[in-house]
């Protein structure tokens, strides 16, 4: 009797092999690997032949496993087998001439390279997928945080903002002569943002941020002395000009900086603005540092007249310990602040541009 073979179409990937046998309505179906890593099929049904019984045999070019999965459905028999290692093979058979029944699948054909690139979009489709899974099931509460983060940020740049526009359209109308009154227009603004800002102390200690504390710490502290302790509690400084270039130091970086953080929470980075946030410090931080350190001194003779805040002595020392001396030792602790805020922030935007480059490539 003559033996009748199926038309076989077969492709690979870098660890499985497909084969699609041209048989319809298959049934009695009897797939089997031999120990001589040899693919035996048989099976009845509808193949070029008509309604007969097929078989073939295929011996393969490397080892593969021994557990085959097959689908007979009412067109064809679909064979996945796997191989013993992950290997793009030259061709399927050990012999090196192509069995005549056996040809390419071109609807599953890949070749080596674009193979690779299948498997690489499913690594990294798996990969995404653990993450964000991981992530979801690691803290429930990611996107109440974001939120939170998110207004948070919101409110600040609407509060600098505010200060930001308000003195640049009195900088316009009143020239020079805006600098003398900006604490009286601008100052509660001032006072609302800089109270709010010590949540930025806060989150990092709550993990809700990848900020170092003492960084932020630095920079909290170090704005309120000056904003509460020599604007705020000496009028005589109120109206000096000082007061105009330190607000408008600190609330020239802020514009950007919040905005870049709201991006943050919701993942979504603008070339521009990120920048912006991690380049227009390298000038404003030491004149900010230059502006605070000037109402520093000039508030020095005023705490000496005033007495306010000094400490108390014993008589035979004299009569009081003036401010102004904590005031000098505060001096050499902004110079302190800014060399370690700026090594941070100098830090913080290598990191930046060096990981957005890797990613790039
Ligand atoms: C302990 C007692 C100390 C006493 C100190 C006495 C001396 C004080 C002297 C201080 C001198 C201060 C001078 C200063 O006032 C002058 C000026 O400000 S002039 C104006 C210019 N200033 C600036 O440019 C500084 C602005 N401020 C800052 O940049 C930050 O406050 C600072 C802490 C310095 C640095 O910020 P950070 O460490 O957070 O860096 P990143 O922005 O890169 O953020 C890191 C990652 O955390 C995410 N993040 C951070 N905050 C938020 C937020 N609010 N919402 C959402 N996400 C946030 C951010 O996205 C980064 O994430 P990723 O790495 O994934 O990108």
């Amino acid at each position: 009797m003559q033996i009748l073979t199926p038309h076989v179409y077969w492709a690979q990937r870098h660890g499985e092999i497909y084969l699609r046998v041209e048989l319809s309505d298959a049934k009695n179906l009897d797939i089997s690997l031999l120990e001589n890593n040899t693919l035996q099929f048989r099976a009845q049904g509808h193949g070029a032949k008509g309604d007969n019984e097929y078989e073939f045999s295929l011996e393969f070019l490397r080892p593969v496993r021994s557990e085959i999965n097959h689908r007979s459905t009412q067109r064809q028999v679909d064979i996945k087998i796997k191989k013993q290692e992950e290997h793009w093979w030259d061709r399927l058979t050990l012999q090196e001439k192509k069995p005549l029944f056996l040809a390419p699948d071109f609807d599953r054909w890949l070749d080596e390279s674009d193979a690779e690139m299948e498997l690489q979009a499913k690594e990294e489709e798996k990969i995404n997928r653990i993450s964000v899974e991981s992530r979801v099931r690691k803290d429930p509460y990611l996107g109440l945080k974001k939120g939170y983060l998110f207004m948070y940020n919101l409110v600040q740049f609407l509060g600098f903002s505010w200060v930001f526009v308000n003195m640049t359209v009195r900088l316009f109308i009143l020239g020079q002569d805006s600098f003398y009154d900006t604490f009286h227009t601008t100052a509660d603004m001032m006072y609302f943002c800089q109270m709010m800002a010590v949540l930025e102390v806060i989150n990092p200690l709550l993990g809700l941020v990848k900020t170092g504390f003492f960084p932020a710490m630095i920079q909290v502290t170090g704005r309120n002395v000056i904003l509460f302790v020599i604007f705020g509690s000496l009028e005589e400084m109120q109206n000096k000009p000082v007061v105009f270039f330190v607000f408008y130091l600190w609330s020239t970086i802020e514009i950007f900086r919040y905005p870049f953080y709201m991006l943050a929470c919701v993942g979504t980075d603008w070339k521009l603005l990120t920048w912006l946030r991690y380049s227009l410090w390298i000038p404003l931080y030491p004149l900010g540092v230059i502006a605070e350190a000037m109402a520093v001194i000039q508030s020095l003779p005023i705490f000496d007249e005033t007495r306010l805040f000094s400490f108390p002595l014993p008589a035979v020392l004299g009569q009081s310990l003036s401010f102004s001396y904590s005031l000098q030792l505060y001096l050499v602790l902004m110079f302190l602040g800014l060399f370690i805020n700026f090594r941070h922030l100098y830090k913080q935007r290598r990191r930046r541009y060096r990981s957005r480059k890797r990613k790039v490539h």
